[in-house]
């Protein structure tokens, strides 16, 4: 008698423990039909145990993944295993707003699901338990660090002023595509500009001027990429690009097009009206080429002539 009384007790609180967990519980029939729904998830769909109960989890939710769902499902009742859908798969199952103040920013709960078979007292698996966890708060956290990451990423990758590749990862883009060549053999391309006389501008209309130049020349450049081109800013008034697919006289095309387009512009600095030319020096990879550092010193050796030649214009390395 006292056996059954401290059994029957024990029944009593995991009911109550089962009703106030802060954890979502479903009991599924084979139908899909809902045998136990606890207070977690009365309070977060309002829907409550007496009005669902025997209805159909699909009918009543019909913004659930069905097909990819049952999927998981058949598979738990068949194999008898468990099985887990993560947040990361999927932001949620079931759409409940987030209502936690510290993590306000999320419009709805993001959560991690297990689905775990129940057997009768025969053995067979009849039902299913799906075990539902608030995982909003580790969730956004994980998000937020991961946005933040990326912005990390991205600003010690770029060049501040212009918002092109840095030297340091624009070299590293370089090495890319020159490994790139060394597999496929497709033609690639190195370009260098230079800004011509640049030490004037800043000496004639100061340095804050010098720097809208050099914003405005990268945004000439800007325009003119391809997708796959991976342009950066060398060094000061120096800028490199790599043309992938690319000749060294479609290149020069390139080149003469850019060149034309900086010229022909102008930048209107307080009352001053700006005008700058660039030279440029091309190099394609020969054969012959040792390594990318050998690639890039041709390159600005084909710029050195074009400043020799006067400036404004073009030259391909020749070997
Ligand atoms: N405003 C500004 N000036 C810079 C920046 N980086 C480098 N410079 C200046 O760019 C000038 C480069 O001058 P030089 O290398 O003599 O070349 P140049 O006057 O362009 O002459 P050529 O290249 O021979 O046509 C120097 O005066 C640098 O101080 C920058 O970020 N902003």
């Amino acid at each position: 008698m006292a056996y059954d009384q401290s059994a029957m007790n024990e029944l009593h609180w995991l009911i109550d423990m089962v009703q106030t967990i802060e954890v979502g519980l479903v009991v599924l029939d084979r139908n899909y039909d809902i045998q136990l729904w606890n207070g977690f998830m009365e309070n977060h769909s309002g829907v409550s145990p007496n009005s669902i109960k025997g209805s159909n989890l699909f009918e009543q939710f019909d913004y659930l993944p069905a097909t990819w769902l049952k999927q998981k499902m058949e598979s738990v009742f068949l194999l008898k295993n468990r099985a887990f859908i993560s947040w990361e798969q999927r932001p949620y199952v079931f759409q409940f707003g987030n209502y936690r103040p510290i993590t306000g920013r999320a419009d709805f709960m993001y959560q991690n699901v297990t689905l775990l078979p129940l057997s009768s007292l025969t053995g067979e698996i009849t039902h299913i338990s799906m075990i539902i966890y608030d995982v909003t708060d580790v969730a956004i956290n994980k998000l937020q660090l991961k946005a933040a990451n990326e912005r990390l990423e991205h600003l010690s990758q770029t060049d501040g002023l212009t918002q092109l590749h840095n030297r340091r990862h624009w070299q590293i883009c370089m090495q890319r595509e020159f490994d790139r060549h060394a597999r496929y053999g497709e033609p690639t391309t190195l370009v260098m500009f230079d800004i011509d006389h640049f030490k004037r501008i800043n000496d004639t209309y100061g340095h804050i001027a010098g720097d809208k130049v050099i914003q405005h020349v990268s945004h000439i450049l800007k325009q003119s990429l391809r997708e796959t081109d991976c342009a950066g800013r060398y060094g000061g008034e120096e800028f490199s690009v790599v043309l992938a697919n690319t000749d060294a006289k479609s290149a020069l095309n390139f080149a003469d097009r850019l060149r034309e387009k900086i010229a022909a512009s102008e930048m209107l600095y307080e009352s001053a009206k700006i005008s700058v030319t660039v030279s440029i020096g091309i190099c394609d990879i020969e054969e012959e080429l040792e390594n990318s550092g050998k690639w890039l010193a041709n390159a600005d050796h084909a710029l050195y002539e074009a400043k020799q030649a006067g400036r404004n214009c073009c030259r391909i390395f020749e070997g």
